[in-house]
């Protein structure tokens, strides 16, 4: 008899997921029975004009704002099924989740070494195994040389590079990032999506990138649009990096 593998499960599924603000006359639809499927490793753009629903999509799979209905799994576990599993969703995000938002984000009284170690230390790592993956993450990201520096030494690019760090620090199965390079310009923005892509593909992450940016776009292999609440799967180009 075969076991079913959960590790081959979809790193993100979504399956009807619904939102509605409010209710009667005043009641918004911004999210119509979604579907989607994310892999392990994939870097998937979404995409959408301003008020479709991106911002409230990538809110649900966050579990920052709770859905109307429907199922969320990561990783083969369920997270949502009308109604969240989790107690803790705070505990959720950390254990399951990385964001990287358009502004770093990161703690101006710490190092960057400081800004990555602390979410391992806060889901009870020691120190010394919290540090050493702030300083693999560096490594990896090539910004080991300012390991010690304070935030405001930082330049835009290297604040955002460890903001990716940290959205990477506690292992999570997805990172969802809205709207990464909007701040950047072109070179930087294609940089930044490099990164993910290398390290979707390094530590088998399901990344979600919400972007209007008309530059990275020919970079997705895969799309999703969002119209009215509505979700379209798209081929993209997948044009290399
Ligand atoms: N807290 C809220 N209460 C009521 N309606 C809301 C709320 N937040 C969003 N909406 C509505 O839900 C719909 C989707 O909004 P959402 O912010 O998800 O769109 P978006 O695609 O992220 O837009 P943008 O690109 O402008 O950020 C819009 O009609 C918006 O007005």
């Amino acid at each position: 008899m075969s076991v079913p593998d959960s590790s081959r499960a979809p790193a993100i599924q979504v399956k009807n997921l619904s939102k509605t603000y409010g209710s009667g006359s005043s009641a918004v639809t911004a999210l119509r029975n979604i579907n989607m499927s994310v892999q392990a490793g994939e870097v998937v753009g979404l995409l959408g004009p301003s008020g479709s629903g991106k911002t409230t999509l990538l809110q649900c799979l966050g579990a920052i704002l709770d859905p109307s209905g429907g199922h969320i799994a990561l990783a083969g576990e369920t997270l949502y099924d009308d109604g969240w599993k989790y107690q803790d969703r705070r505990a959720l995000r950390r254990d399951h989740i990385g964001f990287i938002f358009q502004r770093p984000y990161l703690i101006p009284f710490m190092n960057a070494t400081e800004n990555i170690a602390f979410l391992p230390m806060l889901q009870g790592k020691s120190n010394k195994v919290a540090y050493q993956r702030a300083r693999d993450l560096l490594n990896l990201l090539e910004i080991a040389h300012r390991a010690d520096a304070r935030i405001e030494q930082l330049s835009g690019g290297e604040q955002q590079r460890v903001s990716i760090a940290r959205a990477l620090a506690n292992h999570p199965p997805v990172i969802l990032a809205d709207e990464p390079t909007a701040p950047l310009d072109s070179h930087r923005a294609l940089i930044v999506m490099k990164l993910l892509h290398e390290m979707a593909q390094k530590a088998q992450t399901a990344i979600v990138v919400v972007t209007h940016d008309e530059n990275i776009i020919p970079l997705f292999r895969r799309l999703y649009r969002l119209r009215d609440g509505v979700l379209h799967e798209e081929q993209g180009e997948g044009r290399a990096l």
